[in-house]
């Protein structure tokens, strides 16, 4: 059987990967997709937000990042996907991984040539890298992440450019472009872009990768320590208001906390907190979501931000046994989770 392409889809915390991911899925390509979802903090938020017919395989990884705590799940998730294609109980013809904003694309790639049974079945298609015009320059000068990132991609695609001015925009590109000067870039205006930008680009070069990273292909055991300088930085998730615990090795102190709630919210108490928290906070609140019961609403509200960027939408109606309820996440640095929580339970019915 041929080798199945797979497109690793990454970029920085709210860069816009999911909403490209969603306008791939609903796009008449005639590609069959299967998903792999990787996202940081322990809830899987996206999974509400991407638009799911029933014919893709979505499966998702939210115990830790793949690029280090969960990569063995990655490889789990891959050769499960390719039996259950070979028994015909699946079809698809075409991979796309969503990583975590703070995956280091390098080891996720690695995978697909030092795993034996992965690489039996897959091959990288590409790495594209969505970049946030908006955010990104703060995000390199600050982030290895984001640089890595970008460093590593075949593809690049800028989004949120309709939130910068033609010069701001010019500069960037500049920059990114010193950065990786191999990857086209192109635009990608709220996930819109041809699918041949994006599918099928077999523009994943290895030659490429191993003078990025000459140990690119290097024993496992010394991964961590040649690629992933972020993964020697302590664990900074904080996972106390939900019990949950995994590990995350990523840039310090950034980390994510959840909020959970079986009360609705008040509209206008809620909008009043998230904005001025937003005023405050803002800086250093790297990305937000939530899929949100509000009172007297009987369709979720879907809520979502980076920095101070904010804005909702109405999700889906709430399943007839489905019980209703709240989950919010946060991600950023050195938030102050108590009083984010305190004012959230006081914007409660
Ligand atoms: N103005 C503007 N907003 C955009 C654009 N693309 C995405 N967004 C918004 O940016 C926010 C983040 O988008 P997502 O697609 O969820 O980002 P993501 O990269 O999947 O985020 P995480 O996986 O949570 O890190 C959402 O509110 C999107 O609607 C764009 O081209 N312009």
């Amino acid at each position: 059987m041929a080798l199945i392409p797979t497109t690793i889809l990454t970029g920085f915390l709210g860069a816009g990967k999911t909403t490209l991911l969603n306008r791939i899925l609903q796009e008449p390509h005639g590609f069959k997709i299967a998903v792999i979802e990787n996202e940081f903090g322990q809830e899987n938020i996206d999974n509400e937000i991407l638009v799911q017919d029933g014919t893709e395989q979505i499966v998702e990884m939210n115990n830790g990042c793949i690029c280090c705590t969960v990569r063995g799940d990655l490889i789990v998730a891959l050769t499960a996907l390719a039996q259950r294609r070979r028994d015909g109980e699946l079809q698809f013809d075409h991979v796309v991984i969503e990583t975590t904003g703070l995956a280091n694309p390098g080891p996720v790639a690695q995978t697909f040539f030092i795993d034996e049974e992965v690489a039996i079945d897959y091959l990288v298609d590409a790495i594209i890298t969505v970049v946030d015009a908006k955010h990104a320059m703060h995000q390199l000068d600050t982030y290895e992440e984001a640089q890595r990132q970008i460093g590593f991609a075949d593809k690049l695609l800028l989004s949120k450019t309709d939130l910068v001015s033609a010069d701001e925009l010019a500069i960037l590109i500049e920059r990114i472009k010193r950065i990786n000067p191999r990857a086209p870039v192109s635009t990608a205006d709220f996930g819109r872009v041809a699918i041949a930008d994006v599918l099928d680009l077999r523009g994943f070069n290895l030659n490429d990768k191993l003078e990025l990273d000459p140990d690119f292909i290097a024993a496992q055991e010394h991964e961590h320590a040649q690629h992933d300088h972020a993964c020697e930085t302590h664990c900074t998730q904080d996972h106390e208001h939900t019990h949950d615990h995994h590990h995350s090795h990523h840039s310090d102190n950034i980390a994510a906390f959840v909020f959970k709630s079986e009360r609705p919210f008040n509209t206008e108490k809620l909008d009043e907190f998230l904005g001025s928290i937003v005023q405050v906070f803002g800086p250093r609140m790297l990305r937000y979501k939530g899929v949100l019961w509000m009172d007297g609403a009987d369709r979720k509200v879907v809520f979502q931000g980076v920095h101070q960027i904010m804005g909702s939408d109405i999700g889906g109606k709430w399943g007839e046994n489905e019980s209703r309820s709240s989950k919010m996440v946060f991600i950023g640095q050195n938030l102050p989770k108590e009083t984010f929580i305190l004012g959230l339970e006081q914007c409660l019915v």
